[in-house]
């Protein structure tokens, strides 16, 4: 038996920095003391969504928020999956995801690759890339339990992602977001369950809970799809921790009964790396 126990914090953001942060690491330390073995945080969990604030909360690496995420990893013996937050790098911004071992290790480094640029008449409005650059890799890291691929909120929705990070070996992929009132009724939980049945992997995506003191409202219903395609976990819009338990024989027990990677046509479409 090859089981996991992530816990999902899906905190409220606000504006003040070290706030977030503190709410961060009191989350974290609740969901290490519950027991989970794997600790994920939602996108841009140190600064609201609004690209206004992007670059005044911008850290460069280390900084403040990933060594808290380090220190922390170590003190209590869990991976963290640390969201996302507002990356510097020269003059470019990005919106980054560290993520650390046991040890506090970095082992993983994903910047959002897909920026989020949408326009919907009578819903939501926002553009990323006026203030972001573009991460231009996948990121999939091993762990002691099985590979991770990790990336952030709008590159869920591009399956070539998704099925580069299945084929680079990962079992689960982790997605901190931030889905809104527009999006989020009519795509998450269809996006989750879609991308999880495609690849037969765990699926979790873990949002930021709903503040409705900004502009930009988060959709919350941070939850977890197992390989099978099901929701089985799922929570409301509040701040909460919510916790799944993985069982990663279940990955290997769907893709022998119904072996969709193996059934591919690669000799007729590939999805490959340049
Ligand atoms: N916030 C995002 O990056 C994506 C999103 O809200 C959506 O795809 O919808």
């Amino acid at each position: 038996m090859r089981n996991v126990k992530a816990g999902i914090c899906q905190m409220q953001v606000e504006l003040d920095k070290s706030m977030n942060l503190q709410k961060a690491e009191n989350m974290i330390r609740e969901a290490a003391g519950n027991g989970s073995n794997i600790v994920i945080l939602p996108e841009m969990f140190n600064c609201p969504y609004d690209t206004k604030y992007f670059s005044a909360f911008a850290e460069a690496y280390p900084g403040d928020t990933a060594s808290m995420l380090s220190h922390l990893a170590k003190e209590l013996g869990i991976y963290i999956i640390g969201g996302s937050v507002p990356e510097k790098d020269g003059d470019a911004v990005y919106n980054t995801s560290y993520s650390f071992d046991r040890d506090g290790k970095l082992i993983g480094k994903h910047r959002k690759m897909h920026l989020f640029d949408i326009d919907v008449e009578g819903g939501v409005r926002f553009k990323e890339s006026d203030v972001l650059g573009y991460g231009q890799e996948a990121t999939v890291f091993d762990t002691e339990y099985c590979k991770i691929g990790v990336a952030i909120c709008y590159d869920m929705r591009f399956p070539e992602l998704m099925r580069l990070m299945c084929k680079a070996g990962a079992e689960i992929i982790v997605i901190p977001a931030a889905f809104n009132l527009t999006t989020g009724p009519a795509h998450w939980e269809i996006t989750v369950r879609t991308r999880a049945l495609d690849n037969q992997v765990y699926f979790i995506a873990a949002s930021s809970s709903r503040n409705l003191d900004f502009t930009y409202h988060a959709y919350g219903h941070s939850c977890i799809a197992n390989p099978w395609g099901a929701i089985i976990k799922e929570a409301d819009e509040k701040e909460c921790i919510l916790y799944g338990e993985l069982d990663l024989d279940m990955v290997q027990k769907v893709r022998k009964e119904l072996p969709l990677l193996k059934h591919l046509r690669n000799d007729i479409y590939e999805v490959c790396k340049k």
